[in-house]
């Protein structure tokens, strides 16, 4: 039941960022302007999706996630479990180390303008993927991306950004295993040895790597990534070089545009879901259309209508 009272915002604020005082003079700016907004406070994992529920039940209309991507991912796994219509519109307050959704979208890194933008600014509906019990809105990577991404954001930027034979060294040094994966989609499908998969709604993951350059947040599409893995320097000196590309069918790189994708290994693949680490042996993922109202800067080019 909707409450007299029901504040219109809330922030779900990662507990990590509570006492940081450009937070909390943000939060007291937003109030002074008039707006009406109370704060909810997380001390560990599965806190923001139960946070989520009571703002619903509560009849807030307008969520804030103030955190990083974990946070971002479970506020919007938690709008998720409601029914679509119950869902009260999200924001961001991107306050985590890599904020990768945040920045591809543009947001502000400062906390008083990016309040004020998940306060006021237009909300456009956006797809969010389902994979099994989990949801991601920005992007999960599988294989050495996912493995790296959770261990040590920079050594996939080192990678991608060149830096052939300090990789291959990295790799041996790992006894580094591909995963052989089979891919499912559409009536398609690929069986191969795997160095990277990203599966992108939105762009970038592991800390700024443009994975899915061309990927619309509200398309109905995933812009899927397989890199195939590597035997010498050679080899990888042209991977490195299509990745640059992105070509649709390359020797490595394949580019994917599907609604939805199947994937099966032998083993337990570790996958990361807008940065929250999982193992899994079988997933499908599927997308919800604009499943949940985001606010978004204006003129976003994350947005189908856009360029
Ligand atoms: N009070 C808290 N203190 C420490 N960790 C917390 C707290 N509340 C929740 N968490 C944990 O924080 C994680 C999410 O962190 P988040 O992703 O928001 O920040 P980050 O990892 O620094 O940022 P990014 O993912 O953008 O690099 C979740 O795994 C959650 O369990
Ligand atoms: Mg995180």
């Amino acid at each position: 039941m909707v409450q007299p009272e029901a504040p219109q915002a809330r922030l779900i604020l990662n507990g990590k960022s509570a006492q940081i005082p450009d937070v909390r003079d943000a939060v007291q700016a937003m109030r002074d302007q008039g707006h009406s907004l109370d704060v909810r406070v997380t001390w560990e994992a599965g806190d923001a999706l139960r946070l989520v529920h009571e703002a619903a039940e509560a009849g807030v209309s307008r969520l804030v996630a103030g955190g990083g991507d974990g946070t971002v991912n479970e506020v919007v796994a938690g709008l998720m479990a409601l029914e679509a219509p119950r869902r009260p519109m999200l924001g961001i307050l991107p306050l985590g180390s890599a904020n990768d959704f945040a920045n591809g979208l543009g947001l502000p890194l400062e906390p008083e303008p990016a309040l004020s933008l998940a306060l006021t600014s237009r909300c456009h509906g956006v797809d969010v993927a389902r994979l099994g019990e989990d949801c991601f809105i920005n992007m999960a990577t599988g294989g050495f991306g996912a493995e790296v991404t959770t261990s040590t954001p920079l050594a996939l930027k080192r990678l991608l950004g060149g830096g052939a034979y300090s990789l291959m060294g990295m790799l041996k040094a790992w006894h580094y295993q591909p995963y052989r994966g089979r891919l499912e989609w559409a009536d398609e499908s690929l069986e191969t040895p795997l160095f990277l998969l990203a599966i992108g709604n939105g762009r970038q993951a592991g800390g700024g790597q443009c994975l899915a350059p061309g990927a619309k947040l509200d398309d109905g599409l995933l812009d899927v990534l397989v890199v195939r893995h590597f035997a010498s320097l050679s080899e990888m000196r042209q991977l490195l070089q299509e990745i640059e590309q992105l070509p649709r069918d390359g020797e490595f790189v394949r580019t994917i545009r599907t609604p939805g994708l199947t994937f099966t290994s032998r083993d337990a693949f570790p996958l990361n879901l807008d940065g929250e680490p999982r193992h899994l042996r079988r997933f499908e993922v599927t997308l919800e259309p604009r499943a949940v109202k985001l606010a978004m800067p204006d003129g976003s080019d994350l947005l189908a209508g856009s360029g």
